[in-house]
């Protein structure tokens, strides 16, 4: 028996593709990992973005899976600018929003919460039809330390699965269901519950309409039930998908400070939120863009 994933018997079982370092010209890319996560310098978000800085942005956030922005000041209406630069903005069927601006969803927690945003692994609102491309969440006030969030590349994952597995994982689907997550979770914040939660069918493995790739598409947060295998297969196969899919080598780890921004591609990347700050407050906005239907 091999004792651990991490030690194969002829050196690391997973290689990755590290993928080629190209040039920016208006932007400076800072990778966090060989695989997912950079620290983007060099731009001022609040300012309009011309097309090519633009570019450059969704380059980055295509090669990086998540990228990172730090000391941006914006005003509501200039990160929700930003974020239509992108697509239309996504409307969340649950979270509370910022008065008058439905688009722009509060992320907080503080000595009072029951609860925090993400707080398991998840992508989000992978329950709805055409799930979002992209998040932009941007944190005003944030403790000291703590409070990080982690990020996971599931072209990494599905990359390292056995051959024999991708086969078997091929044209399956499985439902995705906002009802367990959702129904009472934003109640303390004064969110009346709706008569029903989004609940939609994906495959299991996506290919990522603008690279090309392909990348593992359950999520503990919402995915319940792989179609047309029996039950107790379908429990044991994502459980065996999670627990693959959370080896740290397919993660970074974002360390937080007030007035940074985090811009995660939806459709490949899962992200989790440590609440390891209670009782101290943690606040931000996100602007969500909407992404379309996974094939
Ligand atoms: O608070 C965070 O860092 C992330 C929370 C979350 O899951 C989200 O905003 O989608
Ligand atoms: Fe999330």
């Amino acid at each position: 028996m091999q004792g651990s994933s991490l030690r194969g018997n002829r050196g690391p079982r997973y290689k990755h593709r590290a993928g080629d370092a190209t040039a920016y010209e208006g932007i400076v890319v800072r990778k966090l990992t060989p695989i997912i996560g950079a620290e983007i310098g060099g731009v001022d978000l609040a300012q309009p973005l011309s097309n090519r800085i633009q570019d450059e942005i969704h380059r980055a956030l295509a090669e990086n899976l998540v990228i990172f922005f730090r000391d941006q000041v914006l005003t509501p209406d200039q990160h929700l600018a930003f974020g239509r630069r992108f697509g239309d903005l996504h409307v969340h069927p649950a979270a509370p929003h910022e008065p008058g601006r439905p688009e722009l969803m509060i992320v907080a927690a503080d000595e009072n919460s029951t609860r925090a945003n993400g707080e398991g692994w998840h992508s989000d609102v992978s329950c709805e039809a055409e799930p979002p491309m992209g998040s932009i969440l941007y944190i005003k006030q944030c403790p000291a330390e703590g409070g990080d969030t982690l990020f996971a590349s599931m072209y990494a994952a599905y990359e390292a699965l056995s051959e024999r597995m991708k086969v078997y994982l091929e044209g399956l689907t499985a439902i995705h269901d906002g009802e367990h997550v959702y129904r009472g979770t934003y109640a303390n914040l004064g969110v009346a519950d709706k008569p029903s939660y989004p609940r939609a069918e994906h495959p299991v493995v996506r290919t990522h309409p603008v690279t090309g790739r392909k990348c593992l598409y359950v999520n503990r947060g919402f995915t319940v039930r792989i179609n047309g295998i029996p039950r107790d297969e379908s429990d044991g196969i994502l459980r065996y998908l999670y627990e693959h899919m959370e080896n740290p080598l397919f993660q970074c780890r974002f360390r937080w400070q007030p007035n940074s921004i985090a811009f995660w591609d939806n459709r490949c990347v899962q992200h989790r939120a440590m609440w390891d700050y209670w009782p101290h407050r943690r606040y931000g906005n996100r602007v969500t863009v909407a992404g379309d239907k996974p094939r």
